[in-house]
């Protein structure tokens, strides 16, 4: 599955420990992050990530892109519910992107663990019923 990990800056920390739990699971996966995000993971967990641009810098639109064309399975996005971001239009089209493609997506670290959970147990095959445009088939 095609996983994409992104977080805020006050959230890297977070995101780093939440990965680094999970590694021996999403190591089976491609795994995508925004810049910063995708350097910091790779760095401290040893993962190999496919890193877009920085957030503010259009990552987040990228990753959007993902979604749109049915590329993303599932989205791992630790806001910082607590600071204005500069590029707040590109976060909230990217949860509304996913939205439209029926992307599964966890904006805090208790849906992630669901979800995260949910993929190891096989909760996430029914994304094998969707086609290359996300929608049902
Ligand atoms: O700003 C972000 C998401 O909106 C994250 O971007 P970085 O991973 O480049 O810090």
């Amino acid at each position: 599955m095609n996983i994409a990990l992104i977080a805020h800056d006050k959230k890297k920390e977070d995101m780093i420990r939440f990965v680094q739990a999970y590694k021996p699971l999403l190591s089976n996966h491609v795994l995508h992050a925004t810049g910063t995000t995708g350097m910091r993971l790779e760095t401290e967990t040893g993962l190999s990530i496919n890193k877009h641009l920085s957030g503010p810098l259009g990552g987040d639109q990228q990753i959007g892109s993902l979604a749109a064309s049915g590329k993303l399975d599932l989205l791992i996005f630790f806001r910082d519910p607590l600071e204005a971001q500069p590029h707040e239009p590109d976060i909230t089209a990217l949860l509304r992107i996913c939205d439209v493609h029926n992307v599964p997506a966890a904006t805090n670290m208790a849906t992630a663990e669901v979800l995260v959970n949910g993929l190891e147990q096989g909760l996430m095959d029914f994304r094998d019923l969707y086609g290359s445009e996300g929608d049902v088939t």
